[in-house]
């Protein structure tokens, strides 16, 4: 059924488009890139940055002129996601956007937030357009070789996929490049995919006037506009079982919604609560506010040292040298720097985000620089 119903005739639905993705693999530098585009079309669009850490890093890189809401300190895709629809429901009444971008952290499963978007387009007149995954290819790759609980996670953000963009190209050989497309396409063989450094591709996908609203099909496949195929049901053997896992625990949704959530061919974690649910708590962040100014050299020497279980960092600090301060980012054993005018009253902070690391080790280190 056409969803478009729940709303007055002739009232149209504004676009929300999903942009996930593991920790630091490109996200907000995609969503610079569709803001611009926005821009330059004369759009008015609408951000929801959701962080792990208490400091909404990201949006100090997105210009003052783009509505946003903030949820801090937590993951939209499990606690939050009844906030989601509030913040949702506010940024429509109160700026009318156009089109809604919502920048999930990289530790959430897509799938709660799928659902606490659909459900708030039963009250609201919103529809979700498209969930784009941001993969990182050499994180996907290492991981893909070590296993564990990240890689399934990398895994369900690829399986839920409108539009896979696989990024860091420029870190990846030609035949490593290779093997990560091959990854990607055996977990989501439909969505299109592009390959990207720095997010740099084609943005008609969020096109705000263009494309069908993501849905998803009866093998749980989440399919936009361009995803004009067939779907095979169960093309894994091992993804059946983990459907029927899934359906164990979808609350059939209310009819009128046209689908029935939990469908999706995807992997869960437990499921001994009958809430289907992947586990991503063993990420864990540390947010720490700093009272000085940094050494460059004896900071980056303490980032460039932090241990391989602390896989995200990032921050603001304010370089002893010079006076100036800087956004810095640390994902997967690189640190940049970038002048920046913090938006308000900001205060020079770092948080690193992984997994069972020695928070105390940490700020030990930190406390030296
Ligand atoms: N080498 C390389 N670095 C990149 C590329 N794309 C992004 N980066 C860098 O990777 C870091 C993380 O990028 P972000 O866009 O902040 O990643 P994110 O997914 O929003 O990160 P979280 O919000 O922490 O999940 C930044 O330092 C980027 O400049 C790329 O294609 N190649």
């Amino acid at each position: 059924m056409n969803r478009q119903l729940h709303h007055k005739q002739g009232e149209r639905s504004i676009p929300v488009h999903l942009l996930s993705g593991f920790l630091g693999s490109g996200k907000t530098t995609l969503l610079n890139r569709v803001i611009d585009y926005y821009r330059m079309a004369d759009v008015k669009a609408a951000v929801v940055m959701n962080e792990i850490g208490e400091v909404n890093l990201d949006g100090q890189v997105i210009g003052g002129d783009v509505p946003m809401a903030e949820m801090l300190s937590g993951c939209i895709c499990c606690s939050m996601s009844g906030d989601l629809a509030i913040e949702l429901k506010k940024l429509v009444d109160d700026h009318r956007p156009e089109v809604i971008l919502i920048e999930a952290t990289g530790a959430a499963n897509p799938m709660e937030i799928i659902d606490a978007v659909t459900e708030t387009s039963m009250y609201e007149r919103i529809e979700l357009r498209s969930v784009v995954t941001v993969v990182d290819g050499p994180e996907l790759l290492a991981r893909s070789r070590r296993g564990g609980r990240t890689f399934k996670l990398m895994q369900e953000q690829i399986r839920c996929a409108t539009d896979l963009v696989v990024n860091k190209s420029d870190r990846l050989e030609a035949e490593e490049l290779i093997e990560v497309q091959q990854l990607v396409r055996e977990l989501n063989a439909y969505a299109p995919l592009t390959v990207t450094t720095r997010c740099e591709m084609d943005l008609s996908p969020f096109d705000a006037d263009g494309g069908e609203p993501a849905s998803r099909s009866h093998d749980g496949h989440i399919c936009g506009a361009s995803c004009a195929h067939e779907h095979p049901k169960g093309d894994k053997a091992g993804l059946d079982a983990l459907a029927n896992t899934a359906e164990k625990a979808a609350h059939v949704h209310d009819e009128a919604c046209g689908h029935d959530h939990g469908a999706c061919a995807h992997g869960h974690g437990d499921s001994s609560d009958g809430h289907v649910h992947v586990s991503h708590a063993h990420v864990m962040a540390l947010t720490h506010y700093l009272d000085a100014p940094v050494d460059s050299h004896a900071f980056e020497a303490f980032v460039k040292g932090l241990p391989d279980n602390v896989y995200r960092a990032k921050g603001i600090v304010t370089l002893k040298e010079t006076g100036s301060r800087f956004l810095f980012q640390f994902a997967y054993r690189e640190l940049e720097l970038m002048r920046i005018t913090p938006q308000g009253d900001v205060k020079d902070v770092a948080v690193f985000i992984g997994e069972h690391f020695d928070k105390q080790a940490v700020l030990a280190g930190l406390a030296q620089v």
